[in-house]
């Protein structure tokens, strides 16, 4: 869950949250990390409240799902997902923000360019095929336990994909139009007035950050490439999220 969206539960119910921080990647050893902590650190849930940890990285950790299981088999899940495409050139946007030598977008997408072979194990293309990780936790959970977010409808309809959410948790619809507006500036909808203030709250500077352009036919490429997985996708979630 993002901080409009933490910030809108704050605004209008008894939650108590933390931020990214129950689970510990270890490094070192050569080992990709392992997950080393969970369930004490989290805070205690009093009465009427729902206790909310995010961590993006869960939905794609193998371990996640049974761990998560095994501290509390009612766990709600809440994925934010959004076109697996612009997904990807996001990701990369990120990284090359902060490492500015990374290769470009279109030699980090293929194994091999000349017979358009996909690097799946790139991590920007593999977190995309959403059906793969997806099968990882209905090992666990079935799927009325798991909600999917649109990211794209997150941006259109703010207070429509918050609404699906307050109805998932099965909280009264507080939220609503009403606490929105957009902004043209920043391209994402702003919550009018922040938590304890009066003055409105827009998501921060690195959200919305200018993608390079890639190469039209990569994107097709890619676009071939994930259309089977979102099928797939979709069926699983009994949501057409509208990516192809
Ligand atoms: N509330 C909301 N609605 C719709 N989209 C949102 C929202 N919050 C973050 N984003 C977009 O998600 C992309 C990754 O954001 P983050 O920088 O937060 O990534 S991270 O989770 O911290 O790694 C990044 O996408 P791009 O800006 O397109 O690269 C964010 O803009």
């Amino acid at each position: 869950m993002d901080k409009v969206g933490q910030d809108g539960f704050r605004l209008s119910q008894a939650l108590s949250s933390i931020r990214d921080g129950v689970v510990v990647w270890e490094t070192g050893g050569g080992k990709a990390g392992k997950m080393v902590v969970v369930g004490d650190l989290m805070p205690k849930t009093l009465e009427g409240q729902i206790t909310m940890e995010k961590t993006p990285s869960y939905f794609v950790t193998k371990e996640a799902p049974a761990r998560i299981y095994a501290m509390s088999r009612d766990t709600k899940l809440i994925v934010v997902v959004r076109d697996p495409v612009t997904r990807a050139i996001s990701d990369y946007t990120q990284t090359l923000s902060k490492k500015p030598d990374i290769p470009t977008f279109e030699s980090l997408t293929f194994k091999n360019r000349t017979t358009g072979l996909i690097d799946t194990s790139w991590s920007a293309v593999q977190i995309g095929i959403y059906a793969k990780h997806l099968d990882n936790w209905l090992q666990f959970f079935p799927m009325r336990q798991i909600l999917f977010v649109s990211g794209e409808r997150l941006i259109s309809d703010p207070a429509g994909e918050l609404g699906r959410v307050q109805d998932f948790l099965g909280l009264k619809r507080i939220i609503t139009d009403k606490h929105f507006y957009f902004n043209q500036t920043k391209g994402f909808p702003c919550l009018k007035k922040a938590e304890g203030s009066s003055k409105p709250h827009c998501l921060g500077k690195t959200k919305g950050r200018t993608h390079p352009n890639i190469d039209p036919e990569v994107v097709q490429r890619l676009r071939d490439f994930y259309r089977p997985f979102n099928m797939k996708f979709y069926q699983m979630t009994g949501h057409n999220f509208g990516w192809d």
